[in-house]
């Protein structure tokens, strides 16, 4: 697939770090009117040499005009290096450090309150490359870029402009430089941007193979196919490589030209230069100052091309940050309120995902009264999980209302919302820290009593206490070693400690077996007292017990009444029913 390349303007690059400074734009306008200003004294500085050279080989020795350029020379000198310092004071003051840290804390308020289906929606390697290396490449390069920039096109411009005063022609021969060097600007952008496309094209190639050869290392080695996934890696290996050479190899050439363009106008100069001589329509000293000042101008001009590929990955770097910081959180609408009672009812509710055409949910009418437990169920993929996430606010629906306990989901705030609802996923995710801490992130101000309570509550006192440090021992150090029951109870632990009124059970015990399922199921039933529940299960038998069961398929509910109910009915609860009775009989006779 070809992608379209883009160049980002040197007005776009302007816009972007006026945007990023934030509060400090004033500071850092500030800093680019002392470039500027140093620039602009140090092309002076230089073009100081004509007169100076003249007056030094005078054929009349005037020691006063010698000393009056030298002095200026150093004046102007001095003025560069003194608005220089002031100009990078923008980054020595602390502002860079500053953006930066207001960006990511921007980032991080923007992820927090994004609806969760737009977060889930990115990988989580693509938001740690916006969190760290997107926010580097922007602000820590913007001072440096625009002291760059500004120094290549400022000194050589003002010197032009002194040449001009001086000898016309000179002036008109060092502007060839110029429109020469546009068009390898231009061809150093595409080769940069297409090196760039390709490169992370394929190197995201190889990370994913390099995961998927670490991941699938033990399973490859038991069927003795490791050569076979080493050999992709290996070719993934390679063909980055072949990039980064042929980027390198490509990427010298307008180097080189411009070089060579530079030492073309250097001869220029010298050759037409010497012409004027013999004429006598040129001072020999005139000749010799500008043929000096344009060698010192080759090395920023040759920067020039290694500054531009900088511009792009700004450019790319920030457009990501900002489509970020753009997305906008779900809007909590008036008037705000609160709810006392934790029934849950949906009423005519339709739901779409994100970038699809068919409704995950399709006209869902039921209602839930406290202190109930209802459960879902229907083959995977018909809409269970979506449903439970619904009530959470994981996205907007499209049409309909979800309310607890009488009020709208949308009049209320996050923090509300969420205190009435704790979440038992089938995966349990527990952090880097201790076994204490990971339970008592449910309720932060809870005390080692309380956390052990839960614990115990959740049947896992005992198996943390034969841990080597107890309650402190940290998941880094031994997650591997916890079962996944083991982790499931510290999670239902977690739960039980937050003491939510709703409690949302997403076949917490799907993937245990039977033992651990036996362990789990008696650390729910405690956390379930007196709650209102909403179980998904697929096996049917640990729901029987059910006030209400809702079968859904595609997105509909298709029958709903307690097991009794569905059973008599003989639709498609009682065909499942059946079914997995049968297995059930299968299995306890083989
Ligand atoms: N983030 C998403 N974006 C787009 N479509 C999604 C997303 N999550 C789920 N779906 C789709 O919505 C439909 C319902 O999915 P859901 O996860 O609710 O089913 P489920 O009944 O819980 O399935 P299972 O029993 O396998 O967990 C499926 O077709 C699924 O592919």
């Amino acid at each position: 697939m070809k992608t379209k390349m883009k160049f980002a303007s040197i007005y776009e690059v302007y816009k972007i770090t006026l945007e990023l400074s934030g509060k400090h734009v004033n500071s850092f306008k500030k800093s680019l009117l002392l470039f500027t200003l140093s620039f602009i004294a140090q092309g002076l500085a230089f073009s100081m040499f004509y007169p100076f050279l003249k007056s030094l080989f005078a054929p009349t020795l005037i020691i006063n005009d010698i000393w009056l350029y030298f002095i200026l020379m150093l004046f102007f000198s001095g003025i560069s290096f003194i608005t220089k310092w002031k100009g990078h004071d923008f980054d020595y003051a602390g502002n860079i450090v500053e953006i930066t840290h207001d960006i990511r804390t921007k980032l991080g308020i923007s992820l927090r309150t994004m609806p969760l289906e737009k977060l889930s929606s990115y990988k989580t390697g693509e938001l740690n490359a916006v969190f760290s290396s997107n926010v580097d490449e922007t602000v820590l390069h913007m001072g440096m870029m625009a002291s760059l920039f500004l120094q290549i096109v400022i000194v050589p411009f003002t010197i032009v402009i002194a040449t001009f005063i001086v000898d016309y022609r000179l002036a008109l021969i060092m502007l060839i430089l110029f429109p020469l060097a546009i068009p390898l600007y231009a061809w150093k952008r595409k080769l940069a941007i297409e090196e760039k496309t390709q490169f992370t094209t394929e190197n995201a190639s190889l990370e994913a193979r390099f995961i998927e050869y670490i991941q699938g290392l033990t399973v490859l080695r038991a069927v003795n196919k490791v050569g076979i996934n080493a050999q992709n890696l290996q070719n993934s290996i390679k063909n980055v490589k072949e990039i980064q050479k042929q980027g390198l190899y490509k990427g010298q050439l307008p180097f080189v030209l411009m070089g060579i363009l530079i030492e073309f106008t250097l001869l220029a100069i010298l050759f037409i230069g010497a012409w004027f001589i013999k004429d006598n329509s040129l001072a020999l000293v005139t000749l010799g100052a500008s043929i000096i000042i344009v060698a010192r101008l080759t090395e920023p001009l040759s920067l020039l091309l290694g500054v531009v590929p900088m511009f792009d990955l700004m450019d790319s770097a920030f457009r990501k940050i900002k489509s970020i910081l753009e997305i906008k959180p779900l809007i909590i609408y008036e008037p705000i309120q609160k709810n006392n009672n934790f029934d849950i009812e949906f009423k005519n509710v339709d739901f779409t995902y994100l970038n699809q055409d068919k409704k995950a949910i399709n006209n869902i009418n039921f209602f839930m009264p406290n202190k109930t437990m209802t459960a879902i169920v229907g083959h995977s993929g018909c809409g269970k999980t979506t449903l439970a996430k619904l009530i959470m606010r994981y996205a907007d629906i499209q049409k309909g209302t979800i309310k607890i306990g009488g009020v709208n989901i949308q009049n209320m705030t996050a923090n509300d919302l969420m205190k009435n609802i704790s979440v038992v996923f089938q995966d349990v995710y527990l952090f880097d820290d201790t076994i204490m801490n990971n339970i008592r992130m449910a309720n932060p101000k809870a005390t080692d009593k309380e956390v052990e309570d839960a614990a115990n509550s959740a049947y896992c006192h005992e198996f943390i206490t034969r841990l080597p440090n107890g309650y402190n021992t940290k998941i880094g150090d031994i997650g591997g070693n916890l079962s996944g029951g083991e982790k499931q109870r510290i999670s239902i632990a977690r739960a039980i400690l937050k003491n939510a009124p709703i409690v949302i059970l997403d076949e917490p015990t799907a993937a245990l077996d039977t033992q651990s399922e036996v362990a789990v199921q008696r650390a729910i039933d405690k956390l379930v007292e007196d709650k209102t529940i909403i179980v998904i299960a697929h096996r049917l038998s640990t729901i029987a017990g059910a006030d209400n069961i809702l079968v859904v398929n595609n997105g509909e509910i298709v029958e709903s009444g307690t097991h009794d109910e569905l059973v008599k009915e003989k639709g498609k609860y009682f065909n499942m029913w059946q079914a997995q009775q049968r297995v059930k009989e299968w299995s306890l006779d083989a």
